[in-house]
């Protein structure tokens, strides 16, 4: 769990390299992250396992769909203000017959990205219903974000941006659109929520609050981005 997060302090001492590292800074801080469990949600052809491949290998998996089977997972290490975080990302099938087998996991994950396809309005009208099983299977502080992923098929789109804006703030979650095929806002979905996990843990009584909303607001004007 990501709360059992801890610091190693470590003093540096004996010989050789070390005695020159003792120099260089007499105390060396080692920072040990555990896995952050992260889940992709969302009805089936969304997107989910494109989005995890552009984050894991910087690659667009086009041409035929395969349905993912079950669910299967990946790991990712990021850094996080100078940190090390392991993102553990399990890809969920979001075919209706494997729901039972994918609520069973929905309780051990610490963050959620659910998704829907812009182009397609049945897969955002469904974003209420899968936010009622989170309710019922998730843990109550587990970190929600709406994407709305395939920004990049703007003459197809049927979901206006603000739509997703509406919901999203309607159920308290940050949001923002994305694009498996071109990369649009692929990162900064898994850092921000690595950042808020990272900032729940370490936070100390007289820090101001990591505010995701603001993070991911100040993040998509400087790249420059959305809509592509
Ligand atoms: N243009 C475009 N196509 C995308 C994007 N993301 C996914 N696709 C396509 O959408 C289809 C479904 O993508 P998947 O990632 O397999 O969908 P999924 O949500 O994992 O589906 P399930 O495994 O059934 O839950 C594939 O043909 C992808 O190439 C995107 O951002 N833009």
């Amino acid at each position: 769990m990501y709360s059992n997060l801890h610091y190693e302090t470590t003093l540096c001492s004996g010989l050789g390299q070390q005695q020159s590292l003792q120099t260089q800074s007499s105390l060396s801080v080692r920072l040990s992250l555990q896995t952050i469990l992260v889940m992709l949600l969302g009805d089936s052809a969304v997107g989910k396992t494109c989005l995890l491949v552009r984050f894991k290998d910087g690659a667009f998996l086009g041409g035929n769909f395969i349905a993912t089977v079950g669910i299967d997972f990946r790991n990712k290490v990021v850094d996080v203000d100078n940190l090390k975080v392991k993102l553990q990302i399990w890809d969920t099938a979001g075919q209706e017959r494997f729901r039972s087998v994918t609520h069973a996991y929905y309780r051990d994950a610490q963050a959620l990205l659910l998704l829907y396809d812009i182009t397609n309005k049945p897969s955002f009208d469904n974003i209420r219903a899968w936010l009622t099983e989170i309710h019922e299977y998730a843990q109550k502080d587990v970190v929600i974000m709406l994407l709305g992923n395939k920004s990049d098929m703007a003459a197809e789109r049927v979901v206006k941006t603000e739509e997703g804006e509406k919901l999203a703030k309607e159920y308290g979650v940050p949001f923002m659109e994305t694009s498996a095929k071109t990369g649009v806002n692929v990162e900064l979905a898994f850092l921000a929520i690595a950042k808020e996990l990272k900032h729940r843990a370490t936070q100390q009584p007289n820090e101001p609050k990591f505010q995701i909303h603001d993070y991911i607001e100040s993040q998509k004007h400087k790249s420059g981005c959305c809509g592509l």
